[in-house]
């Protein structure tokens, strides 16, 4: 059969580049067209040296790609830009997979309360699905428009959704997450400034994060109580991983020594989710699409402690949105995404 044909735009980033190393391994995929506005006309492999002799393909603009007869567009482009794309190519048969968080939450309102700027698609927040595939599987399959979720919220959505789901839980959690510098893309700035993150150690956007409200709406739809999250992102002086470290209050009368069986029965088919018997490290997942969690219970506190880590460029960006891809075709969930984690 043909191999589907992709497009990649906005591959002078990280996520760009990371799909370009997973697809190229892929075995139902064409690279068909990788994009870039700053660096059109050049060698993908000049702006990103280290895929030097595994890729012949030079870079187009996102109007080239109108002649282009595609199966799927995976979008790499900031937010606030990913929007314009979506509108101005929502009569293109083919779907689209966004990593931005344009389209994550459930409304062009609560989106501009979130990241202080204006919406100017509101349709795509109807044709959109939450692309987690562990908890949205079935929606997935059938949507021309996913909004991939953001790195932060894959790691805390997936610790808790046990504890949430089978309303375990009180409204009030806390999400602590550490995430490598490579989350924060690929353009210099003086937060991600060598002498500012290397030795050092530090929260940031603290109370107004926007994967806040990412976490708190997906949760809620888990719920059937309220929920509310605290959530505190820090830089971590690494490239790449996150590690959330989640607290939660078991409701009265819940039994607390059957947490390790809660985990295991709802992710008993998700190949991408690994329990772990001690506290997961980034290393253990880093390159890879798998999400570690460790939940326990502390009965002097009487708190649960969730533990997740993920990968922020593959089980946080693209290793999901590849994930979505298998699930749109119909194909093995896994395709493309067997890596081993490098460790050390
Ligand atoms: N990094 C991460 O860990 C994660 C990122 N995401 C999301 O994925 C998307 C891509 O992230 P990431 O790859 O890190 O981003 P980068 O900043 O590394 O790359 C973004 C790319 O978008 C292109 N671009 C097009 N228009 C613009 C514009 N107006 N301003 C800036 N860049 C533009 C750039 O390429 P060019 O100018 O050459 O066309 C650039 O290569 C973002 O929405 C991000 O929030 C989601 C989860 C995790
Ligand atoms: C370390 C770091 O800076 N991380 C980014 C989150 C990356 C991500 O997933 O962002 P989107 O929701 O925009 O896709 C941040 O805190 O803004």
């Amino acid at each position: 059969m043909r191999k589907k044909k992709i497009g990649i735009i906005g591959a002078t980033g990280y996520t760009g580049s990371e799909l370009v190393r997973i697809l190229l391994n892929h075995p139902e995929v064409d690279i068909a067209a990788i994009t870039s506005e700053s660096r059109k006309g050049d060698q993908f492999a000049e702006v990103h040296p280290f895929f030097r002799g595994l890729i012949d393909q030079q870079l187009v603009s996102i109007k080239d790609i109108e002649s282009m007869d595609l199966d799927v567009v995976f979008l790499a482009l900031p937010h606030g830009v990913s929007m314009d794309f979506v509108k101005d190519h929502a009569d293109k048969p083919y779907p689209v997979i966004d990593l931005s968080g344009d389209f994550r939450l459930d409304s062009p309102e609560t989106y501009e309360a979130w990241y202080n700027k204006g919406h100017i698609y509101q349709k795509g927040f109807e044709d959109a699905v939450y692309g987690i595939p562990e908890l949205f599987k079935e929606e997935i399959k059938d949507k021309k428009l996913i909004a991939n979720p953001g790195c932060y919220p894959t790691s805390a959505i997936l610790g808790l959704a046990p504890l949430v789901e089978g309303g375990m839980i009180e409204s009030q959690v806390i999400v602590d997450s550490k995430s490598g510098i490579t989350g924060a893309g690929v353009k210099a700035k003086a937060a991600t400034h060598f002498p500012n993150v290397n030795d050092n150690f530090k929260a940031y956007s603290v109370k107004n994060h926007r994967h806040t409200i990412e976490i708190e709406g997906t949760l809620n739809k888990l719920s059937s109580d309220e929920l509310k999250v605290q959530f505190t992102p820090h830089l971590l002086p690494v490239d790449r991983g996150i590690v959330s470290t989640i607290y939660s209050k078991p409701k009265t009368g819940v039994n607390t020594s059957k947490i390790s069986e809660v985990y295991k029965d709802f992710y008993k088919d998700e190949p991408f989710i690994r329990l772990t018997d001690q506290p997961p490290a980034i290393k253990e997942v880093r390159g890879t699409n798998y999400c570690d969690i460790y939940c326990t219970y502390d009965e002097r506190t009487d708190n649960f402690i969730t533990i997740s880590a993920i990968d922020n460029l593959v089980k946080g960006a693209a290793g999901q949105a590849v994930q979505n891809m298998n699930l749109l075709f119909g194909w093995d969930e896994t395709a493309g995404l067997r890596q081993v984690p490098m460790n050390p």
